[in-house]
């Protein structure tokens, strides 16, 4: 079968432990290209921009809106940004007066433009571009009538519970407002694609506000600390599985605000308090505190799904034999090293400081053995060996699991949206079509 470049450059790009793309935090100035289109065999003016976007993970989670179209949420949420390194969105935003329509290509396949939350992020990103105009009267060349194609890939399974619409809604919106030059709160519009999106924004420990107002103006993300915050602090990703979920994260949540009495009490009597003390956890760096907070609320929020009518079950076996795990390790050395956090799905998030991440890596390796030939079992980050000690080994006492875990990513704390400057990446052609392989 015949595979896009798209394809290619995702696999080839997979976890890799070096950046693939070279990164700018500043503003990049969209490029201008005259190409010669073969079709029409006229001239024909593409501008285009590549930028990534990472992945957040939730250490206290948003499950819940009281606003569908808005995206607002029942309680506020907070995050960790993943290194791009490891876990992004790369996504090309291209315009034309030459474009009859706007057009999507995610992950290689053309998908509908007209889902609504794609059309609630292009909508906003013109009026805010619009306003900007008019306010400030500048003329720039990107006309607002011109359509776009935008082309995207993860790097990563999609909606199988990493968090990859909020990258790719950050990662789109990004681009959006560097193609059309706005600036301002731009995490009141990736919130309007995804609401985690959001947090997505921002590089390091991330808020998302959950705002009382009814237009949602005041529901937005704000960095807490910045990536360099806690540069000890480590993050492993233990694919369980890379399968879509069951029950996506937009509509289990509906049906949770509408049957769980226990979600009301979470958001409104537990949350509040919670950020208060996660943020002074992270500020104060106190990883004991951090780990038991994360886990707590990971907890919570599963138990709010089991409290929905009809229950859903994210968790299955073996996130349960890691949860089992992990409490065990930490009960051996009566301290809080590694804590668990688990999304709309399977799959666990472990962090933990940098000391102790060879140690845990064996000691996943020992209870979830991987398959002998079945390719690098730990992607990303280089990882050191260590020996696990045969009391550590009787304390955790459970069952070994074969091929229980597929592969640990591991990654650190990252910085937020980037705009990539090499042309050469860009994932749409000069005729503003996603690239071919030959
Ligand atoms: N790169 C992207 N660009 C635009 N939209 C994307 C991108 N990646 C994912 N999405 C959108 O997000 C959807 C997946 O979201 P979903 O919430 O189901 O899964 P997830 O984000 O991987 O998991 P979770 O939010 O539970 O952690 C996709 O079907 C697609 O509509
Ligand atoms: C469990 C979560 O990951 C839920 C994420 O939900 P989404 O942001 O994917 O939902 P929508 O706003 O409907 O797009 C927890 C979290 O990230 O805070």
């Amino acid at each position: 079968m015949k595979r896009t470049m798209i394809e290619m450059m995702a696999d080839n790009n997979q976890f890799a432990g070096k950046a693939f793309l070279r990164y700018s935090g500043c503003f990049f100035k969209p490029r201008k290209t005259a190409v010669n289109n073969m079709q029409e065999t006229s001239s024909q003016d593409v501008t285009m921009i590549t930028c990534t976007a990472p992945v957040n993970i939730a250490v206290i989670k948003y499950w819940g809106k009281r606003h569908e179209e808005l995206i607002l949420p029942i309680n506020s949420s907070l995050s960790v940004t993943l290194h791009q390194d490891q876990l992004k969105t790369t996504t090309t935003v291209a315009c034309s007066r030459h474009f009859q329509e706007d057009r999507i290509w995610l992950n290689g396949k053309e998908e509908d433009i007209n889902q609504p939350r794609i059309q609630s992020c292009l909508r906003e990103i013109r009026r805010l571009a619009r306003k900007r105009r008019s306010d400030e009267d500048l003329s720039n060349d990107i006309s607002l009538a011109h359509r776009v194609h935008i082309c995207s890939v993860n790097n990563f399974p999609t909606a199988a519970g990493l968090a990859s619409s909020a990258a790719g809604y950050a990662c789109l919106v990004y681009s959006l407002s560097r193609l059309f030059g706005v600036d301002g709160e731009l995490s009141l519009v990736a919130r309007q694609g995804s609401g985690s999106a959001c947090r997505s924004m921002y590089g390091g420990f991330v808020q998302w506000k959950m705002g009382e107002r009814q237009d949602g103006k005041d529901s937005l993300a704000e960095q807490v600390e910045p990536e360099s915050h806690w540069p000890e602090l480590r993050v492993l990703v233990l694919v369980v599985s890379a399968e879509r979920k069951l029950v996506g994260s937009t509509s289990g949540m509906q049906t949770s605000v509408k049957t769980s009495k226990l979600l009301k009490h979470r958001a409104d009597c537990v949350v509040p308090g919670r950020m208060e003390e996660m943020i002074s956890a992270i500020q104060r760096r106190d990883f004991a505190a951090f780990g038991e907070l994360t886990m707590k609320d990971s907890n919570q929020f599963h138990a709010t799904c089991l409290d929905t009518y009809p229950p859903i079950f994210y968790l299955n076996d073996i996130s349960q034999k890691v949860i089992s795990l992990v409490h065990r390790y930490n009960q051996h050395y009566q301290d809080t090293r590694v804590t668990y956090t688990f999304d709309a799905g399977p799959n666990a998030v472990i962090y933990t400081l940098e000391d102790h991440v060879p140690e845990f890596i064996q000691v996943v390796r020992y209870f979830f053995p991987p398959e002998t030939n079945g390719g690098e079992f730990v992607k990303g980050l280089p990882v050191g060996p260590a020996s696990l000690s045969e009391d550590l080994k009787t304390a955790i006492g459970l069952e070994p699991v074969p091929k229980g875990i597929s592969y640990i990513i591991s990654t650190k704390v990252g910085p937020g949206p980037c705009v990539v400057e090499d042309p050469k990446l860009h994932l749409l052609n000069p005729e503003g079509l996603p690239k071919k392989s030959t």
